[in-house]
């Protein structure tokens, strides 16, 4: 990652956003992308176009799952490669990914400066892979065939992989933060804690903020 230009982090949805601009004072660029990868990719691709000056790095942050005993709620997942852990086929005894289809890649490495850069700022931060998926988590049986192909996920979001895809395409330097409001199991929506991991994504913008000034 070079010193060219602006951080740009986006979130999905407003909440996320306000958080991380509530903290930043204005040090580095702030855009809403929606749920999920499909929008997450375009509206980062577009953001990644239509720069007036290149932006040096992207950051997709936002809330997410943490696999239980990794990334606690209201703990920090910063993303080491972000994996579109749903994008490829299912076989009648397993699932195939992309990449094993030779059809493209299903995983982008996070940029190694970023992180170094990140790691270090957010000390309580678990650095591993954070998974992408179209649909969140929400059965014993879908948690337990993701742990099995990616037994060293740290966290789930929905956005990730999407705005990899798009800063690879444009050269850009890419990173994944998730502040984890709830445990990737079986659907307990009285256990999601979104105001406590909003809380943290705003500490995590005044860290950000800090590496900015
Ligand atoms: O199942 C529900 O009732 C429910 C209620 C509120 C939110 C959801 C989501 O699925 C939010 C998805 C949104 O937040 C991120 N996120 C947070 N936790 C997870 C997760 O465990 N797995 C995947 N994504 C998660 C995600 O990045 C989206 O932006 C459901």
């Amino acid at each position: 990652m070079d010193g060219r230009g602006r951080l740009l982090v986006v979130t999905a949805v407003d909440a996320e956003r306000d958080a991380l601009a509530a903290e930043a004072e204005e040090r580095f660029d702030i855009a809403v992308v929606g749920v999920g990868p499909a929008s997450a990719a375009a509206a980062t691709a577009r953001l990644l176009a239509t720069a007036s000056t290149p932006y040096r790095a992207v950051i997709s942050a936002g809330i997410g799952g943490g696999f239980a005993g990794l990334v606690e709620v209201g703990g920090l997942a910063l993303a080491s490669s972000s994996i579109a852990a749903d994008l490829g086929a299912e076989a009648p005894d397993r699932f195939l990914p992309l990449d094993e289809l030779g059809f493209g890649t299903a995983r982008y490495e996070a940029d190694a400066g970023l992180v170094d850069l990140l790691g270090p700022a957010l000390p309580e931060a678990v650095v591993g892979p954070v998974l992408t998926v179209s649909t969140t988590t929400g059965s014993a049986a879908g948690t337990a065939a993701l742990r099995g192909r990616h037994p060293d996920a740290v966290a789930e979001g929905m956005e990730g992989f999407g705005v990899a895809t798009a800063a690879a395409q444009a050269g850009v330097p890419f990173g994944e933060l998730r502040s984890i409001s709830n445990v990737v199991g079986p659907r307990d929506r009285a256990g999601w804690r979104i105001r406590e991991a909003l809380a943290v994504l705003a500490d995590a913008g005044r860290v950000l903020g800090k590496l900015e000034a």
